[in-house]
């Protein structure tokens, strides 16, 4: 990598910088300000208001390697969380006008409105291949229309961030007090449904939960209690649920071993069906005695291929991990179920002797294709089962 100048170019309003003391010049959209987390890489064409809003993308900055972001605007109904929860964005062009039926304002606008941060102008090639080659970076981006930036203080604020290993962030993104979803999938005709007849009760717990995953089991005649992450199992089974579901969520899973997994051991010792999904899956591994490990290159994007081994089957997959199960770690009472094609790690699992499993992956899609919604059938199959 060349050597970086600490001189903005001519109409710089924006900077990224890596702890390696890597400068990316650029112009700033969103909101003004600094920010400070990991950066990774997104490589969805479609669906950037959705990644944005995705709990999972806490404590880190999303470079889109898509060129046209803003394409299709902003609207109040493709959200996955209230409001946007990734700490910026890192575009290669200027963000694109808006041109769709469905748009209700300018990403630039929605950025700045939830106080979102971010760099365009980025040559987001070079800057993934040095994150595919050498990891995830902590990095800065600093929105300064002035055009006056302190290099060395942004680099050793990059330096000084502690880095997502061993960062627990699932309870500070979770709900705080408990809810009930009723919300079912969007359709063009209708927008979105309404759980119709409630056969099932599912209670989730929320380390981050995107709606899609709450619409999705709405769909499926779930009515779903949604409880805080720190729920205990005790409180969890008073609830009487049908099935228990563990949701994605940002940071790493082995930071939240004080209280989720512990909680999750139970719960699956209780005999109820249990469907994890992204950090439900490393949560749900841990309890059964297997290990995480961060990856040296994340999964982030709409393409992923993946294999059922129980049935053979491949599915294309909407992915968003930094961690991983270690496949090696596996204990005898817990069968590898799905594998990720582009690198064979392990993207899905089930305990042999319990109704509980899990996938690395996010079958909500939201964005992505919709291969993988069989799991949610599945997940209600087992319910059945133990009810009859
Ligand atoms: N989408 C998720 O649930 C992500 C899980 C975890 N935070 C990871 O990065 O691997």
């Amino acid at each position: 990598m060349s050597a970086p100048t600490h001189t903005p170019p001519p109409g710089a309003s924006a900077v990224l910088v890596l702890a390696d003391g890597s400068v990316f010049w650029g112009r700033g959209v969103g909101a003004r300000g600094e920010v400070v987390g990991e950066v990774c890489f997104n490589t969805s064409i479609t669906g950037y208001q959705e990644i944005m809003t995705d709990p999972s993308y806490a404590g880190q900055m999303i470079t889109f390697t898509f060129p046209h972001i803003g394409n299709v605007g902003t609207n109040d109904e493709d959200i996955e969380n209230a409001k946007p929860v990734a700490l910026g964005c890192i575009l290669r062009q200027d963000i694109t006008e808006p041109s769709n039926y469905r748009a209700r304002k300018h990403f630039n606008d929605w950025l700045a409105e939830h106080g979102r941060i971010g760099i365009a102008g980025v040559d987001t090639r070079r800057l993934t291949k040095r994150i595919r080659t050498e990891g995830a970076p902590n990095g800065v981006i600093c929105h300064n229309p002035d055009g006056t930036f302190d290099i060395p203080a942004l680099i050793a604020k990059a330096n000084e961030w502690p880095g997502l290993e061993g960062m627990d962030l699932a309870k500070d993104n979770s709900c705080t007090t408990g809810y009930d979803w009723d919300e079912a999938l969007w359709s063009r005709e209708g927008g979105y449904g309404k759980l119709g007849n409630a056969k099932h009760h599912v209670v989730a717990i929320d380390y981050g939960v995107k709606r899609n995953i709450l619409r999705n089991l709405a769909s499926l005649d779930c009515k779903v209690s949604v409880v805080p992450a720190t729920t205990t199992a005790e409180e969890v089974l008073a609830m009487n649920p049908d099935g228990i579901f563990l949701s994605n969520g940002p940071g790493d899973p082995a930071a939240t071993g004080e209280y989720a997994v512990p909680t999750i051991k139970k719960l699956i010792d209780s005999g109820k069906p249990v469907f994890g999904i992204c950090l439900g899956h490393q949560m749900m591994a841990l309890a059964l005695g297997a290990k995480t490990k961060k990856m040296d290159v994340g999964h982030r994007g709409a393409n992923h291929p993946v294999k059922d081994t129980t049935t053979g089957v491949v599915e294309i997959t909407s992915q968003n991990h930094g961690f991983v199960v270690d496949k090696d770690s596996l204990p005898d009472n817990v069968e590898a179920t799905h594998f990720s094609l582009f690198d064979g790690s392990l993207a899905g699992l089930r305990a042999k002797d319990k109704p509980a499993f899990a996938v690395q992956y996010h079958p909500e899609a939201s964005p992505g294709p919709h291969d993988s919604h069989y799991l949610f059938k599945r997940f209600v199959g087992l319910i059945e089962e133990a009810k009859s």
